[in-house]
């Protein structure tokens, strides 16, 4: 049985400071971010995800965006050194949390940077974007870790948005989605769906044919219901203009051992 479980972390005091690359600065409500995160994880838990809260990092201003220090194949997390040098303490409370956990861990040492949010599983195929954030050592460092337990990296070139999953996440029959201008190259994939908003590229799967998605791209949602699948929308516009999106504030844990 799937264990469904995943990890979160609530916005510290410095949010609003949080890095932006590809948006200006606009301005943060701190209080609505938390009330947004609060929605957020309440609609984890209602579709049957039990939280945990990893411990915070006040110092960081883009802790809340937990799905970037790590990555988990199977029972396997990956603790990830990113390519922005201000989000490397964040991962020691991830890798206590984690280890707690149950996880066998790994790590990315240097001169190798991933980010989490680079890395989109679809079965045992593991996307790698590599950008920003993403080196081609940290790349090496990935395939290492997972390939001996049946992994299948494939590097995908990210030039136009901060992350792969930026661009892309997948469906639950593995068809990836993407806002077509953000892609570098959808051929790569051997399905592709295009989708009309940038917000609707970036799909969280709950099971059971339901989707959680930014509440800024309903005719994303209007798609999938097409497609006869459950879209579940979250507001999370303070994270939005902070570069993050549904995907970045949590890390599902599917495969942990009893
Ligand atoms: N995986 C993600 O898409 N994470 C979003 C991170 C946003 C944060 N402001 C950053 O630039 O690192």
């Amino acid at each position: 049985m799937p264990s469904r479980k995943a990890l979160v972390r609530r916005p510290g005091p410095r949010l609003t400071e949080g890095l932006l690359t590809h948006l200006e600065r606009t301005p943060v409500d701190a209080g609505l971010a938390l009330a947004q995160w609060e929605s957020y994880t309440a609609a984890l838990r209602e579709h049957g995800w039990e939280t945990t809260e990893v411990a915070p990092a006040d110092d960081c201003p883009d802790a809340v965006f937990v799905e970037d220090p790590v990555v988990m194949f199977r029972d396997v997390a990956l603790i990830a050194r990113s390519g922005a040098a201000s989000r490397r303490p964040e991962t020691a409370a991830v890798e206590e949390a984690l280890s707690a956990l149950g996880c066998r861990i790994e790590r990315v040492t240097g001169p190798g940077t991933l980010d989490g949010g680079d890395v989109l599983k679809v079965g045992d195929t593991v996307y790698a974007g590599q950008g920003g954030r993403t080196n081609a050592e940290g790349l090496r460092q990935l395939r290492a870790a997972f390939e001996p337990l049946g992994a299948r990296v494939v590097a995908v070139p990210v030039s136009r948005a901060l992350h792969l999953k930026s661009a892309v996440t997948a469906l639950p029959d593995g068809t990836v989605i993407g806002y077509a201008p953000l892609v570098d190259d959808p051929s790569l994939f051997p399905r592709f769906l295009s989708v009309p908003e940038e917000g609707g590229s970036h799909v969280v799967l709950l099971g059971d044919g339901k989707l959680l998605l930014a509440a800024s791209a309903p005719r994303s949602a209007d798609v999938f219901a097409g497609l006869g699948l459950e879209p579940v929308p979250v507001d999370i516009g303070e994270f939005e203009k902070l570069e993050g999106c549904v995907t970045c504030l949590s890390v599902r844990l599917r495969d942990l051992r009893a």
